[in-house]
């Protein structure tokens, strides 16, 4: 990997909660559909699949919205999807629906055949994660990512996405042993795939943990957290010198945040249901916290987009010696949001931080 120092690692430091000058922002889902420069080259590329394992192309948009925006952080241009896809299970992205497997684990003799896929199978990942930091020649850091065991089994055994969880949850309930295995071996598969974005240059790595909220606390402490605890566990956590920090995003996760701060990340995700001051209180200084903007205030036109984002700032408050706060939205950005909006939030949060860094 080049050695080119960064120019921009105002993000890196917030995560391990060094001082810095301004809050750093980024969006999940920052690369997508709002952007028309987007649809342009996924239209060119054919489909969503096409664009995501093509290196070429996953790197000329992760890079479009850092021509946009001043962002502080980039994000591989790939999804959770690819390990299971590894696995055999057969991803589809029908056009106009979400992701559908062709071969969904339901039954004890699909769980027998299950095993974690060869790295190399996952190697347009790994030379995506090589050409972007290429092509960002140190501007600022790349993010490498992962869905949790527990998400990814999810979509596994749901074979899509799901409005109730009824399968995966009749088979939690009635064969929690056959969950499990699943669940060990995600657990081996998402670190071994982080471990080797790292290996590639990833310089930050996020585990979204998307489903975990939906599960009832025991079970979210049985099902999801520790398997999230055995990949941060085993994640290299240093690499050319420099921290790699973890972050964990568990949407839904707001009545956890202390088990979750508790895993050994660097820092938690949040969602927009949270009061990030009372989240900061309940976490302590031990991680810093990412988020966490309802991603609708982008469709509240120019003015109230500003106020929302300085709510979420003011609500961190003074970012004092010990603390980070990155900012970001509670979830992913919506497709249908004006790029405008995008603007006003990050020229907002660069403004107004400033104040609580001193
Ligand atoms: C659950 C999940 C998925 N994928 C992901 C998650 C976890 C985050 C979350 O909770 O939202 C993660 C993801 N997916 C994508 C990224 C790219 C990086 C980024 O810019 O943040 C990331 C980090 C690209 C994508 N992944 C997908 C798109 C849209 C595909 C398209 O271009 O048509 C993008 C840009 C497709 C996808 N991928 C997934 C779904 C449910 C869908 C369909 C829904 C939708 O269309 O928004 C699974």
């Amino acid at each position: 990997m080049s050695a080119t120092p960064l120019q921009n690692d105002v993000f890196l430091r917030a995560l391990l909660r060094q001082p810095t000058e301004y809050t750093p922002i980024w969006l999940m889902r920052q690369a997508g559909r709002y952007l028309p420069e987007y649809n342009a080259t996924r239209a060119r590329a054919g489909s969503f699949l096409s664009l995501a394992k093509n290196p070429d192309y996953a790197t000329e948009v992760t890079l479009q919205p850092l021509e946009r925006f001043p962002l502080d952080a980039s994000i591989l241009f790939s999804d959770i999807l690819t390990v299971p896809d590894a696995m055999g299970l057969g991803l589809d992205f029908a056009a106009g629906e979400g992701p559908r497997f062709a071969r969904p684990i339901r039954d004890e003799a699909a769980v027998n055949a299950l095993a974690v896929p060869d790295m190399a199978s996952l190697d347009y990942v790994f030379n995506a994660v090589r050409q972007i930091r290429g092509a960002l020649n140190g501007r600022v850091p790349l993010i490498g990512f992962s869905g949790s065991p527990w998400t990814l089994a999810c979509y596994m055994v749901e074979g899509a996405g799901s409005s109730d969880y009824r399968t995966v949850k009749t088979m939690l309930y009635q064969r929690p042993d056959l969950l499990h295995r699943i669940l060990a071996i995600n657990a081996e598969a998402v670190a071994q795939y982080l471990n080797a974005q790292i290996e590639a240059g990833a310089q930050a790595v996020m585990l979204f943990d998307s489903w975990g909220g939906v599960l009832a606390d025991d079970a979210f402490k049985a099902f999801s957290l520790a398997y999230t605890q055995q990949v941060v566990s085993r994640l290299t956590r240093e690499r050319d010198g420099r921290k790699v920090p973890v972050v964990v995003f568990t949407k839904g996760g707001g009545l956890w945040l202390e088990s979750i701060a508790d895993l050994g990340c660097d820092a938690v995700g949040v969602d927009w249901t949270v009061n990030l001051g009372a989240a900061r209180k309940r976490v302590g200084d031990r991680v810093a916290l990412q988020g966490n903007l309802d991603p609708m205030a982008l469709f509240g036109g120019p003015g109230n987009i500003a106020r929302e984002a300085i709510k979420v700032l003011d609500s961190f408050g003074q970012v004092g010696p010990g603390a980070g706060h990155v900012f970001n939205l509670g979830h992913g950005i919506s497709q249908f949001t004006p790029p405008e909006a995008v603007v006003e939030l990050v020229e907002t949060v660069h403004s107004h931080s400033r104040r609580w860094h001193q």
